[in-house]
């Protein structure tokens, strides 16, 4: 698969938004990146957003500054890996009425009556998510119960970029099944969780059908000329991208990708209407297009680990930690932690601050403690990656992608000694999301 002409590939990331352009084959053109950087507000009380507008901001400073440099020449196609999970409620007019939850964001709180789905094996099955605060399902009326004006619909990140730029922003159905609304098999919103949402078609993005393209809006084409013309593909799940950018768009191989946070994921072939094979009560499964799911089991604490070694110890800097590190041994570091400081993901419910660290001693290190934390969770991912290796039926070779694991010579050689005898090979571009996120736009057909 090629594309006549470049590609801008965004990466609508936790810990920052990036453009790169990539040429027809989906490989980035050397240079061609601009990337702001980008924190959630979080609180201890498990906030953890993003404000809507100012990130839309900074995705159109990194487009103004590839323009500016003339990177834009060429660009015929525009796709997105945008993290999953991420809702914002809007007024009538499509306006933010509150910032964006993230999947960091550990407050939404089924309502005291709610009972949840009437068979939760078959509502896991059905829709590859648990009714579990991360999801619309429980944001949703989490988000109108503490709305004073009453949202008129709800949106992800990356549709609400999307509609900002292209005046719509309809949702992909890896996007929609990663909010845990849709029903997998069918691509269609799942009847039962709509219902648990509380939420009518209408207040949702509208399911983007293969092959949907969107064009900008005059105001935009003509800040950027050279992209009047191009196609815009709606935004895939992050995860889901990093899987195919990683080149685990197949059943042959699992991707374990750390930025901000981690997962572990197989991809596989599922057109729709095909039936869908057993999953295993502790892993989810979205859609990654309309003919392949993927099955994985997602970490809260990845990347994010280090930031906070970073703030709370006295750590060496770049070479001189990669030398501190060198003297330790993955798996027998001596600190063991678990790494869950940000809470649990689904289906677990441990809140944030449940995070431990144990082994320390007088003499014990800031790198021997940043050890513990990467080896903490190379163990949680070891282990469920043989579970998920249960549902293709046989041990897989492993891809690692992802900025912290690109950034980090030792924990490349931790995941490689916590997941022998498989092959384990990191991805040399860091840039898996993007990258995927073209390779899923090149996949997808009208027909699809
Ligand atoms: N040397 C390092 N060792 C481990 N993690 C690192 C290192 N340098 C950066 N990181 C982590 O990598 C993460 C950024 O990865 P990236 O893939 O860009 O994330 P995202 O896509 O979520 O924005 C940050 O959480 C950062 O703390
Ligand atoms: O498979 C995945 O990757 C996860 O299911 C997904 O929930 C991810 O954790 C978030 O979308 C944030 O991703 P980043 O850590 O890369 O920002």
């Amino acid at each position: 698969m090629s594309a006549l002409g470049n590609i801008l590939a965004f990466d609508l990331g936790t810990s920052s938004v990036r453009a790169l352009v990539l040429d027809h084959d989906a490989v980035p053109v050397p240079g061609a990146l601009a990337r702001r950087k980008f924190s959630p507000t979080v609180d201890g009380d498990g906030a953890a957003t993003l404000d809507a507008q100012a990130y839309l901001g900074a995705l159109i400073e990194c487009v103004d500054e590839l323009h500016a440099a003339g990177r834009l020449d060429g660009v015929a196609h525009v796709s997105a890996s945008a993290m999953w999970h991420s809702i914002l409620p809007l007024d009538g007019a499509g306006k933010p009425l509150g910032p964006v939850l993230t999947w960091l964001d550990t407050r939404p709180r089924a309502h005291g009556r709610a009972t949840g789905p009437d068979d939760e094996a078959a509502f896991h099955h059905r829709t590859g998510a648990w009714w579990h605060p991360l999801y619309w399902t429980v944001r949703i009326p989490w988000l109108r119960e503490r709305s004073g004006t009453a949202p008129t619909a709800f949106s992800g990140l990356g549709e609400y970029v999307w509609s900002a730029l292209l005046g719509e922003g309809p949702i992909s159905v890896s996007q929609a099944s990663g909010a845990g609304v849709l029903d997998l098999a069918a691509q269609t919103w799942d009847a039962e969780a709509l219902s648990l949402a509380g939420a009518r078609e209408s207040e949702l993005p509208r399911l983007a059908a293969p092959g949907w393209r969107g064009r900008l809006r005059a105001e935009y084409a003509g800040r950027w000329p050279a992209l009047a013309d191009a196609d815009w593909a709606a935004p895939a799940g992050d995860g889901a991208a990093s899987n195919v950018g990683s080149g685990a768009g197949d059943a042959s191989r699992a991707a374990i990708t750390v930025g901000t946070s981690a997962a572990v994921r197989i991809a596989q072939e599922a057109p729709a209407g095909a039936s869908l094979s057993p999953l295993p009560a502790q892993l989810w499964r979205y859609r990654l297009d309309h003919t392949r799911v993927v099955t994985g089991r997602a970490y809260s604490g990845g990347g994010n680990l280090f930031a906070w070694a970073q703030r709370a110890l006295l750590l060496p800097e770049g070479d001189a930690l990669e030398a501190a590190l060198d003297e330790i041994v993955p798996g027998q570091v001596g600190v063991w932690a678990d790494p869950r400081f940000g809470g649990d993901r689904p289906p677990g419910m441990t809140p944030p601050g449940e995070g431990r660290l144990g082994g320390l001693g007088l003499t014990t290190t800031g790198p021997q403690i940043l050890a513990g934390l990467m080896d903490g969770v190379c163990a949680q991912i070891a282990d469920d990656l043989v579970v998920l290796e249960s549902t293709v039926g046989r041990t897989v070779d492993v891809r690692l992608g992802g900025g912290a694991v690109a950034a980090s010579a030792w924990w490349r050689r931790a995941f490689t000694s916590a997941l022998a005898p498989r092959r384990v090979e990191a991805v040399d571009n860091p840039e898996v999301g993007a990258v995927g996120a073209a390779l899923i736009m090149l996949a997808d057909h009208p027909n699809g």
